[in-house]
């Protein structure tokens, strides 16, 4: 078999929601798509890869650097041992070749966006689906009935008060989910805790309620926060400050005793060690969010729950960002804590199988080979028309 073509190109997720760092007012993410020459149902199979949220489309750096490494490489060094089907492994290392270590920069994006694509080729060469590859490779065949979902949204933007953002989070519960993430640190501490109230009321306790400050706060005012939501109980306390001032984190952790959440701006299995080493994180306590499509890949990501794994983390304790449904198969196939969801916000590179209902905050999986995006129409209609 062979490559025949990758393409990319610039997919559209800007709104005007923001964070307490950013607004996503010019938001955009790079789609990828590996043609292959496998013939199925009369058509070839393709994997489409894309990366999430947070991060700008990485165009130059796939059209520059990493996608004529790959069409620059002898196309049987890309294959498994088969020669049946493409090795995620092997096309790592060809895209990485020439590649210096640390300064982990958004290449780890570009890199992400077309591991995702080449594992939805191989899992549909394989014709399987890829929570099911995952799980018989590495998981003694065993994979999750279900994965544990929590609604991400909770979003500033423009005349939004405190009864939209209770609507917001009542339409989520109504729509199955039972734990909800809104976004903290954009506004005055007095007003954040007068916006964690009027949500607590609709969600009923603390523990169905994450809060999510973006990376914003100094240590001060990352402590001033955690004293003043400690006795709600609160589900976690998301990247309270710089995701790489690792000192901070511990500190923070030390006033806080209930459980916190970060790395999701961490693009390396060595920058996660770096965050588990030093900081101060509990492994019975405290979630690990990195998110394989902006750091590396599910190559890159089997080495991070390694490392993990060798500091005492259970896979479980780990709930990536960015609420794609790559993660979602990694979720059930590699036995993580679950997984972040969108429902509102990144349209449409969000969502999972249109026709699978989330209930009491899980979500199955679709049977469908591959990823699943052929079972998530609105987002596989985009790839198409942008990859086509
Ligand atoms: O608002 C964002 O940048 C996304 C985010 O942090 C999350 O989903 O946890
Ligand atoms: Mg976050």
């Amino acid at each position: 078999m062979r490559i025949v073509e990758i393409r990319q190109n610039v997919a559209s997720i800007s709104s005007n929601i923001a964070n307490a760092y950013i607004d996503f007012s010019k938001m955009t993410c790079s789609v990828v798509a590996v043609i292959t020459d496998v013939m199925r149902d009369g058509k070839p199979v393709i994997g489409y890869g894309y990366h999430s949220n947070g991060r700008y489309d990485v165009e130059g750096l796939l059209t520059k650097r990493f996608l004529p490494r790959l069409s620059e490489a002898d196309p049987d060094s890309l294959l498994d041992e088969t020669g049946q089907n493409l090795d995620p492994f092997r096309i790592w290392d060809t895209l990485m070749k020439n590649e210096k270590p640390g300064g982990h920069g958004e290449r780890s994006v570009a890199v992400g966006a077309i591991d995702m694509a080449v594992w939805d080729a191989v899992a549909k060469i394989a014709d399987v689906p890829l929570w099911k590859l995952l799980a018989d490779r590495y998981r003694g065949g065993v994979a999750d009935e279900k994965v544990w979902i929590y609604a991400a949204g909770g979003y500033y933007y423009p005349g939004k008060d405190n009864r939209a953002l209770q609507d917001e989070m009542r339409s989520y519960l109504d729509r199955g989910y039972r734990v909800v993430k809104m976004k903290i640190g954009g506004a005055s501490l007095d007003t954040d805790i007068a916006r964690i109230e009027s949500v607590l009321e609709v969600v009923g306790t603390g523990r169905n309620l994450c809060v999510d400050a973006n990376g914003r706060f100094d240590l001060e005012t990352a402590i001033a926060y955690g004293e003043a939501f400690q006795q709600y109980d609160l589900f976690w306390y998301e990247e309270a400050g710089d995701p790489l001032d690792y000192a901070l984190q511990a500190e923070v952790s030390r006033h806080y005793s209930n459980p916190m959440a970060t790395g999701e701006n961490l693009f390396s299995h060595q920058d996660a060690r770096n965050l588990l080493r030093h900081g101060g994180m509990n492994p019975d306590r405290d979630w690990l969010q990195f998110d394989c499509s902006l750091s590396y890949g599910l190559v890159e990501y089997l080495r991070t729950l390694d490392v993990a794994q060798s500091l005492g983390w259970s896979s479980r304790r780990v709930v990536p960002h960015g609420g794609h449904q790559l993660s979602l198969n990694m979720a059930a196939g590699l036995h993580l804590g679950g997984n972040e969801s969108y429902p509102d916000v990144f349209r449409p590179y969000n969502g999972f199988a249109d026709d699978i209902p989330i209930e009491d905050g899980y979500v199955r999986l679709p049977d469908t080979p591959g990823i699943g995006f052929e079972r998530r129409a609105e987002l596989l209609a985009d790839l198409r028309r942008l990859l086509e």
